[in-house]
C-alpha cells in the first residue's frame, strides 16, 4: 500500500470519521444478528418473562435503525473522499502533462496517455472505498468480535481467529497469487486494446482504402481473446476464493454452535447466547469477507498508481528559472552559435546557426525538408534547451526568462494547425477570448475565410468536428494563421508554413493580410515557397542541399 497511502494526504478527519462509520455500521449488523438470536431464543426459553427481555428488544430496534443510518453517513463522507481524492490526482496529473509537454508527451502512444488519464485515475479513485475502507474497517470488526466472543467462549476466541486470517489474510493473498500474472495480461491487454482503438479510428480512413483492415481486424481479435482469457481466468480464482469464504463463515457458525453449546449443556453459558454468538459470529464474516476483493483490487490499484505515477515523474524538457528576470521591452530574438540535437539521439539537427531577428523584421527560413526549421521555432519557444551556444530574447537567455512570460511574446502557427472540436469562433477565441464578432468576421474575409463561413452551418457558431474534420487543409492552417494574428500582445510571430497547403492566390493573399495586420511586429516564416514572398522579406537559407552542410546559415542574400 505504500504507493496508495500518500493519496490520502490532508484527509485524516474524513478518513478516521469514515473509518468509524463503517466499523459501527458492520457492528450494528452484528448487534441486530447476535441480538435477534438472543431476543427469539430467550423469548423461547421464558416465554412468561417478556419484561425482562425488553432491553433486548429496544437493542435490535436500534441496531436495525442505526445500521441504515450509519451506511448512509458513512456512504457520505467516504464518497466525498473519493471525490476529493479523484480531484486532486486529475489535477496533478493534467498539471505535470502541462508542464512537461510537448517535449516529454512526444513518442508517447495518445491512447496509452488517454488510458493513464482516464482509467488509471479513475480506478485510483477507489483507492480508499475499495481498499483501505474494507481492510481497516475488517480489522477492527475482528478485534471487537474477538474481544466479545472471548466473553462467551475463549476457545471460540482461537478457532474463530484463525478462521479470520484464513478467510482475510492467507485466502486473498493465495488468489492473488493465482491471479497476478492474469491480471498483469488484463493490464496490459487494456492498455494495448485503449492505443489500438485510438489509432485505429484515427487512421481509418487509411486503412480502409489502404488494405490494413483485416490485419487490423485480426491484432484486435488476438488482443480481445487475449483479454477475454485473462478475464475468464481471474473469474474462476474469484469465483474459488468466494466459495472458500463462505464456507469458512458457515465453519465459523457451526463452531460456534458446537463449543458454545457445550457451555449451555453444562449449564455455565445462558441459552440465548448461543443463538447470538453464533448468528453474531456469521455477521462478523461480512467485514472480513470483504478483504478478499479488497486485496484483488490492489493489485489493479497499484498498477494504475504505478502507471499515473510514470506520467507524474515524467521529465520536463525544460525547467522554468528559480528566480526569471523581467520580460526585456526589447523583443529582439537572437540564436548565437546555436547546436541542437533531440534528447535521445546523437545526430545534431542544428550546427553552429546564427540568426537575429530584430523588432519588426520579417525573415523568411527556408532550407531542404527536415534540416531543422520546425525545430527552430521550437527552440524559440523554449520546448527544448540548446545543447550548445545560447537563444536570447533582448539580450536575455531564453533560460532566465518565466516560460509563461516568453512564450506570451509569440503568436505561433504551427505546422500541424492544431483545430479544436467545437465552433469556428470557439477556435478563434483561443487567440483572445474578448474579440469581437464583428472582428472576427472581417479577419475571415480578409483571409478568404468567406466561403467557409457561408458554407458551415451556423457561421460562427459553426461546429468544425474533430481535429478540424469539417475544414481542408487549407482552411485549417489560415484559422490557425488567424488564431495568431489575434494575439496582438505577442511581438513576434512564429509562422510554420501557413500556405503550404495553399494555391498561389490564396498563399500570396494570406501573406499580404499578415504584413498588414502586424505592423511593427516582427515575423520569422518558414516555407518553402518563397516565391511568392513580398519585397519586405528577407530570406535566410538554413543548410544548403548536402544534409552535412545544413548548419551553414546565409543571411539576407537575395536569391529569388
Ligand atoms: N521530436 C523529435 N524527436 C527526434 N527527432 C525529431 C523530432 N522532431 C523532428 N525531428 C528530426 O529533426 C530533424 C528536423 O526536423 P524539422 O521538423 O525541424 O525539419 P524541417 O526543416 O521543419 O522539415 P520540413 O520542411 O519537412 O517541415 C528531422 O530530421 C526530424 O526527423
Amino acid at each position: 500500500m505504500n504507493g496508495l497511502w500518500p493519496l490520502l494526504r490532508g484527509q485524516r478527519a474524513r478518513v478516521v470519521g469514515s473509518l468509524l462509520l463503517g466499523t459501527l455500521t458492520v457492528l450494528a449488523s452484528v448487534g441486530l444478528l447476535a441480538g435477534s438470536g438472543a431476543l427469539i431464543s430467550g423469548a423461547a426459553l421464558r416465554p412468561e418473562s417478556l419484561l425482562v427481555l425488553l432491553p433486548l428488544i429496544t437493542a435490535v430496534r436500534l441496531f436495525g435503525i442505526s445500521r441504515a443510518a450509519l451506511r448512509y453517513a458513512e456512504r457520505l463522507v467516504s464518497h466525498d473522499l473519493t471525490f476529493r481524492l479523484l480531484g486532486r490526482v486529475r489535477a496533478e496529473v493534467l498539471a505535470r502533462l502541462a508542464q512537461v509537454a510537448p517535449a516529454a508527451l512526444l513518442g508517447r502512444r495518445g491512447g496509452d496517455l488517454l488510458t493513464r488519464v482516464r482509467s488509471d485515475v479513475d480506478e485510483l479513485q477507489g483507492t480508499y472505498l475499495r481498499l483501505f475502507a474494507p481492510t481497516l474497517v475488517a480489522a477492527l470488526v475482528a478485534l471487537v468480535t474477538l474481544a466479545l466472543v472471548w466473553v462467551v467462549s475463549p476457545r471460540l476466541t482461537f478457532l474463530l481467529l484463525a478462521l479470520f486470517v484464513l478467510a482475510g489474510v492467507l485466502l486473498p493473498a493465495l488468489a492473488l497469487r493465482a491471479a497476478a500474472a492474469a491480471g498483469r495480461v488484463q493490464n496490459a491487454a487494456r492498455a494495448e486494446l485503449g492505443a489500438a482503438t485510438l489509432e485505429a479510428l484515427h487512421g481509418l480512413p487509411d486503412l480502409l482504402t489502404g488494405g490494413g483492415g483485416p490485419a487490423a481486424e485480426r491484432h484486435f481479435a488476438g488482443l480481445l481473446a487475449t483479454l477475454e482469457g485473462a478475464e475468464t481466468r481471474r473469474a474462476r480464482v474469484t469465483a474459488g476464493a468466494n466459495a472458500a469464504r463462505e464456507a469458512l463463515g458457515g465453519f465459523g457458525l457451526l463452531a460456534a454452535l458446537l463449543l458454545v453449546g457445550q457451555g449451555v449443556t453444562g449449564g455455565q453459558t445462558p441459552g440465548p447466547l448461543l443463538a447470538a454468538t453464533a448468528l453474531g459470529v456469521l455477521a462478523s464474516f461480512e467485514a472480513v469477507g470483504n478483504l478478499g476483493s479488497a486485496w484483488a483490487a490492489s493489485g489493479a490499484l497499484h498498477a494504475a498508481a504505478g502507471r499515473v505515477d510514470g506520467l507524474r515523474l515524467l521529465q520536463a524538457a525544460v525547467q522554468d528559472p528559480a528566480s526569471p528576470r523581467d520580460l526585456p521591452a526589447d523583443a529582439t530574438l537572437r540564436f548565437a552559435h546555436l547546436h541542437f540535437r533531440y534528447p535521445h539521439h546523437d545526430a545534431e539537427v542544428l550546427r553552429d546557426v546564427n540568426l537575429t531577428l530584430p523588432p519588426g523584421a520579417r525573415v523568411a527560413l527556408v532550407g531542404p525538408s527536415g534540416v531543422g526549421k520546425s525545430t527552430l521555432l521550437g527552440l524559440a519557444l523554449r520546448f527544448w534547451d540548446p545543447a550548445g551556444g545560447d537563444v536570447t530574447l533582448g539580450g536575455v537567455d531564453l533560460r532566465d526568462l518565466h516560460l509563461a512570460d516568453l512564450r506570451s511574446r509569440f503568436a505561433w502557427a504551427p505546422q500541424q494547425a492544431e483545430v479544436f472540436d467545437g465552433t469556428l469562433r470557439g477556435n478563434l477565441r483561443l487567440g483572445d477570448a474578448g474579440v469581437a464578432d464583428a472582428e472576427l468576421l472581417a479577419l475571415l474575409a480578409d483571409l478568404g475565410l468567406g466561403a467557409l463561413l457561408a458554407r458551415l452551418p451556423g457561421g460562427l457558431d459553426g461546429w468544425v468536428g474533430e481535429y478540424g474534420a469539417r475544414l481542408s487543409a487549407g482552411e485549417r492552417a489560415r484559422l490557425s494563421v488567424a488564431r495568431a494574428l489575434l494575439r496582438p500582445a505577442a511581438p513576434i510571430l512564429l509562422l510554420d508554413e501557413p500556405t503550404a497547403h495553399l494555391d498561389a492566390a490564396n498563399a500570396r493573399r494570406l501573406l499580404r493580410v499578415v504584413e498588414e495586420r502586424t505592423p511593427g511586429r516582427a515575423a520569422l516564416l518558414v516555407t518553402h515557397q518563397p516565391e511568392l514572398l513580398g519585397p519586405g522579406w528577407r530570406v535566410v537559407r538554413l543548410g544548403g542541399l548536402e544534409v552535412e552542410n545544413r548548419s551553414r546559415v546565409v543571411l539576407g542574400e537575395a536569391e529569388w
